[in-house]
């Protein structure tokens, strides 16, 4: 689904992400694992179009998207969720799902102004878009409630409706489970699951070792910005590269302790 070829970007002297050739295969779960500062987050503000690489290219379904911005690349399929996930606490949860679908319609703030036929013809279409992803998280019988009187599990919920409210074929996680405790990460893997059983591709980063092994149909490993590893978590985990990899973070106070297996708390 999406192919990124010799992929880099460097902020001053600092190549936060380097050469990196690597695929995203449609209908599948890939993790995106390595230390901190491994470029993880900066590799899917490249994909979203967050970031210009200021090397290499990014395929998506066959197009070269490298110079699209923001919207047109979630125009064209890819959504997002961020580590901290912004909801509107305020709104209602329909009302925090239809600002993750207006970024998809036409109208513009004056049409909304100005409340012309195009912008109501909007607004129904928000609502229903907002709608079909609130049931695809289990949100549905929540759109009325007031997104900050939802539990942290449900709040997550929200943003993911956001994302799915695009109607993306490619969603990004970024630590969807942080914050979480291990019935509710447990619930997220479940939705995950069914998500991509209804036909969506995911990528996600994430530190929580026990979902990225028991979701990921294969992993990219990002180490100093460069992809040490690709494959299944069998394999990465018996990749050498990998093991030294965390291993020499974890000793110099990284957060990579939690790689092995079983070692953190989901
Ligand atoms: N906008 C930016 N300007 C300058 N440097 C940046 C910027 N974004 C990221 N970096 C640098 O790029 C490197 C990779 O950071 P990134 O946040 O992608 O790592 P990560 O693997 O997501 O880490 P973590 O697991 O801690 O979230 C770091 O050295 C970081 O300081």
């Amino acid at each position: 689904m999406l192919d990124v070829q010799g992929l880099g970007i460097r902020f001053g002297g600092n190549q936060a992400v380097q050469d990196v050739t690597a695929s995203i295969p449609a209908g599948q779960i890939t993790a995106i694992i390595g230390p901190n500062g491994a470029g993880k987050s900066t590799f899917f503000n490249l994909i979203s179009g967050f970031y210009q690489p200021t090397s290499g290219k990014i395929v998506f379904l066959g197009e070269d998207i490298t110079p699209l911005k923001t919207h047109q690349v979630v125009a064209r399929g890819i959504a997002r969720t961020f580590q901290t996930t912004t909801i509107y606490r305020e709104l209602s949860v329909l009302e925090n799902a239809m600002i993750g679908h207006r970024v998809r319609t036409k109208a513009g703030l004056l049409d909304a102004l100005l409340r012309t036929g195009r912008e109501k013809r909007d607004d129904q279409e928000s609502r229903a878009g907002a709608m079909r992803a609130l049931e695809r998280v289990g949100l549905a019988t929540q759109a009325n409630r007031p997104a900050g009187a939802l539990t942290q599990e449900g709040q997550k919920r929200v943003g993911i409706a956001m994302a799915l409210s695009s109607d993306p074929k490619l969603l990004l996680l970024d630590e969807p489970a942080a914050g979480m405790n291990p019935e509710e990460t447990v619930n997220l893997m479940a939705l995950i699951r069914e998500l991509v059983a209804g036909g969506l591709t995911i990528a996600l980063v994430e530190h929580k070792m026990s979902l990225v092994m028991g979701l990921a149909d294969q992993i990219l490993v990002l180490h100093h910005g460069q992809k040490i590893s690709q494959g299944t978590p069998g394999e990465v985990s018996r990749d050498p590269a990998v093991i030294e990899a965390y291993l020499g973070s974890h000793a110099h106070g990284g957060q990579m302790g939690q790689s092995t297996q079983g070692a953190d708390h989901a």
